[in-house]
């Protein structure tokens, strides 16, 4: 079925992401071109869909992602149920496109992380003892393709954790093809829940591109904001409570030294069972303890994420290469006071950018490098990074559900 596909030198595909963050639902058409060889020529973005989760799938989710409140029979329910926001995430880019459903070759959907483990532990095997790392992304790619007719590719991230990878990040392999620049050296920062960074030194051949995530990116700024209003903001809208407060240096410091994931060496994830719930809730009570204000704890939380992303280049990057543009992705993009912070810790010969400048829309990279890995797989090529995610050799990433 799949020589057909790889034959032709024009693919339809949709990507969905469902991040970190909890927000919602990203969903990118997009149409990709391939020459003779099968590699990709052009990426088009055809049409995005965004559906923001229901304040009750938002809490639902929250507790399943933390080891306290997790409840299996809610997991499995959950994992059918998330599948039918993907469905819907579909049927309206089908609309808006106007694109025959026909016409669209594969879905390739990355589902909902709730516990992402890249960190090895002990577990038994016939002959005694093994390390696992394993990662659990929800939604059914079955009840994807009842619904909608098309093919589905899932669970991407599984063989490159199964590969010796982290199984994370992906997305760096879109931005080799859409980023790189033979004379300037680049990082591509996706703030969503977590921060991570692509770095593409100028002229860099695929394997001299590494990544990693930085740690928190809105995570827990939203966490904040969403406690702080019971609900009735679900983030600092660009930046403007962060704004109106004072960042309290100290208190930013002793979150940023008493945390040694900072040091680690990439590749590295990291994810919500990390920076989720309580570690908010220990920003916060530390904030309140210092006396600070609601405003000058969301200050404070934003200059940690913009702190942790900014010193993540200084030990990691610059030290090595020579960076002329950071380009900003993901819904962080919007927060002004976030990119402020940024702007005012990297040297003046370093430009701040957001990836719409470079015609991809700030929340549609994600979605489109899905589709993308997808459409790689289907061609029965690898689309992880060794380099980045630490796996031992490329790998043809996810399931088919035909
Ligand atoms: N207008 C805005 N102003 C400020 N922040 C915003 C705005 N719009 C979105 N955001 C932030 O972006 C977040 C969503 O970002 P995004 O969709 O990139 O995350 P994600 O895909 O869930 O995360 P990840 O990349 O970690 O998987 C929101 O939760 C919010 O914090
Ligand atoms: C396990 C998981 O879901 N990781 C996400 C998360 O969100 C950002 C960062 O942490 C990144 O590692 C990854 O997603 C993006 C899409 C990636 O794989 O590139």
């Amino acid at each position: 079925m799949w020589e057909a596909y790889r034959k032709k030198k024009q693919h339809i595909l949709i990507g969905i992401m469902s991040g970190t963050s909890l927000d919602g639902v990203d969903a990118a058409m997009v149409r990709i071109d391939t020459n003779t060889s099968g590699s990709i020529d052009q990426i088009e973005l055809l049409g995005f869909e965004y559906i923001p989760y229901s304040v009750e799938l938002k809490e639902r989710l929250i507790s399943l992602c933390s080891v306290e409140h997790a409840r299996l029979d809610d997991l499995v329910i959950a994992n059918y149920g998330i599948s039918e926001w993907y469905v819907s995430a579909v049927e309206n880019l089908l609309k808006s496109t106007g694109i025959e459903r026909a016409a669209v070759e594969a879905i390739s959907m990355h589902g909902q992380t709730v516990w992402h483990a890249p960190d090895q532990v002990p577990f038994p095997v016939p002959d005694g003892q093994t390390l696992v790392k394993a990662t659990l992304q929800i939604g059914e790619a079955a009840v994807v393709r009842e619904r909608t007719g098309i093919p589905v590719i899932g669970n991407l991230r599984a063989r490159d954790m199964a590969a010796g990878g982290e199984g994370a990040p992906l997305a760096p392999y879109l931005d080799l093809i859409v980023f790189r620049s033979q004379h300037v050296g680049r990082i591509v920062q996706n703030i969503g829940g977590i921060g991570n960074a692509t770095v593409i030194p100028a002229g860099a051949h695929t394997n001299e591109c590494y990544a990693f995530d930085t740690g928190p990116g809105n995570m827990v700024m939203d966490t904040l904001v969403r406690e702080e209003t019971n609900g009735q903001l679900q983030y600092d809208t660009g930046g403007e409570i962060a704004a109106k407060g004072h960042v309290n240096d100290e208190l930013v410091e002793s979150f940023y030294k008493n945390d040694d994931y900072y040091e680690k060496v990439p590749p590295k994830s990291t994810g919500r069972e990390v920076y989720g719930s309580a570690f908010a809730a220990r920003f916060r009570d530390e904030g309140r303890k210092r006396g600070l204000t609601f405003e000058d704890i969301i200050a404070s939380a934003t200059a940690l994420t913009a702190m942790t992303i900014v010193r993540s280049y200084q030990r990691f990057v610059f030290p090595i290469h020579k960076i002329g543009d950071v380009i900003v992705a993901g819904g962080g993009a919007h927060n002004k006071t976030l990119l402020a912070m940024m702007r005012k810790s990297l040297a003046p010969d370093c430009q701040l950018h957001t990836s719409e400048n470079f015609g991809i829309p700030d929340d549609a990279r994600e979605a489109i490098a899905f589709a993308v890995m997808g459409h790689e797989s289907l061609m029965g090529r690898p689309s992880n990074l060794p380099a980045v995610t630490g796996a031992a050799r490329p790998v043809i990433l996810g399931q088919i559900t035909l």
